[in-house]
């Protein structure tokens, strides 16, 4: 038996995959094979999406069918209207999300395995209408159209969060922003996702695990409290001061760190330039401007860089969502990598059970009730 010390399995080879790798030598992301920097660059999210559950880039006719079933399939049914409508105006979204692919799971079931990928397509599809209509119903107490013309996921959202059509610039963001987020080998919520899978579970119960185990402000709830510390600053001054206190009374700076990174994250690089136009054309700078101050207090205080998290928060900030939306938006994307994990899983199958080293007292007689003091 090999027997490990390492908290939290850091370090541990906990299986295979041919998905992802991240970090290789404590750098690097690619999907497949492909670098994110390209996927970023040429790509779209559906490309991505469908790389990663399928194995290998859509032609353009698949593509173009992808598409369209994405829309075929945005719909949410009067009866899931009438459920998100109930529920507390003080709901998380993450638990609007999770509540939702539960319902989902009651009114279209998962037969058999032959039935994953449609699943799949239908949750990437569904996740923008549900969110968005239980968000502004709740806030606006307005009923949206769930039809858009958006082929994108990206589009979709924001046009149904907006009322309106966004800008290409405005929606490329976002998209590069899912291709970023879609993806990340053994990470704790696509590992949890996995470990359902491999009890012979059905694909909704291991998203819901996906969407439970990544609401945590150590995984992707980060992002949004990355923007409520952002928020509490007014110019990088303060928030250099800020930081500082919160260093010296040993509190983590979420945003910032990683398992297996260990100089970089490639994609907050990317995220970070998206970040600055975003900030540009919406004059922001100040919000900018303190982002890189914490990056600036973090890296020579800490040695630490920022994650993804980090400036998908301030790119978030300026599409106009709220920063209640951002772990949300996580799962859009991850969605599409939490499918393929639980699709390789399935098809190489065996129970994840490890064991656990036992530090409890030793075996003692039973004390009976009137005996205890
Ligand atoms: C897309 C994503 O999900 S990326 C991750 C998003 N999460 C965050 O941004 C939350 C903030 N970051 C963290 O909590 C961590 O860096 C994690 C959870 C990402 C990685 O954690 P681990 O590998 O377990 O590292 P661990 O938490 O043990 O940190 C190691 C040391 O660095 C420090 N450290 C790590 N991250 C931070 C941080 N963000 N702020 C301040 N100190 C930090 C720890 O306090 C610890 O210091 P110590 O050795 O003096 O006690
Ligand atoms: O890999 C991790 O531990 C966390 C992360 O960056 C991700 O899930 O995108």
């Amino acid at each position: 038996m090999i027997l490990t010390n390492s908290t939290g399995l850091a370090g541990v080879v906990a299986g295979e995959t041919a998905i992802s790798t991240v970090g290789k030598q404590g750098v690097g992301l690619t999907y497949r094979g492909y670098t994110i920097e390209d996927l970023a660059e040429h790509s779209t999210f559906e490309e991505v999406a469908w790389l990663l559950m399928h194995g290998e880039l859509p032609t353009p006719s698949q593509r173009d069918q992808f598409l369209a079933k994405r829309i075929a399939q945005q719909r949410i049914s009067d009866e899931m209207m009438s459920f998100l409508e109930q529920l507390p105006d003080t709901s998380h979204p993450m638990d609007v999300l999770r509540s939702g692919t539960s319902l989902l799971g009651c009114w279209e079931p998962e037969h058999s395995i032959d039935q994953q990928q449609r699943i799949a397509a239908r949750l990437l599809a569904v996740f923008p209408s549900m969110i968005c209509y239980w968000y502004r119903f709740v806030n606006d107490r307005f009923r949206i159209e769930i039809e858009s013309e958006q082929t994108t996921v990206a589009g979709h959202f924001l046009q149904l969060l907006h009322s309106g059509a966004p800008s290409e610039v405005d929606r490329r963001a976002l998209d590069v922003a899912l291709i970023l987020y879609a993806e990340h080998e053994f990470n704790a919520s696509t590992f949890a996702a996995r470990v359902t899978a491999s009890t012979g579970s059905d694909l909704y119960s291991a998203i819901c695990t996906g969407i439970g185990t990544l609401r945590g402000p150590l995984h992707g709830g980060a992002n949004e409290a990355s923007m409520k510390m952002i928020s509490n600053f007014t110019d990088p001054e303060q928030a250099e001061q800020g930081v500082l206190r919160r260093l010296a009374r040993h509190e983590k700076i979420m945003g910032f760190g990683h398992r297996v990174y260990k100089s970089t994250d490639p994609r907050s690089e990317i995220m970070k330039r998206w970040a600055l136009t975003l900030c540009k054309q919406t004059r922001q700078l100040k919000t900018y401007a303190v982002a890189e101050r914490i990056e600036t207090v973090m890296q020579r205080e800490k040695g630490l860089f920022p994650n993804l998290d980090f400036y998908s928060a301030v790119a978030f900030h300026c599409l106009g969502i709220p920063t209640a939306l951002f772990t949300p938006l996580f799962v859009m994307a991850r969605t599409a990598g939490w499918s393929a994990h639980v699709f390789e899983q399935r098809s190489n199958n065996r129970l994840i059970r490890p064991t656990a080293n036992y530090i409890g007292p030793s075996q003692r007689p039973l004390v009976r009730p009137h005996q205890r003091t």
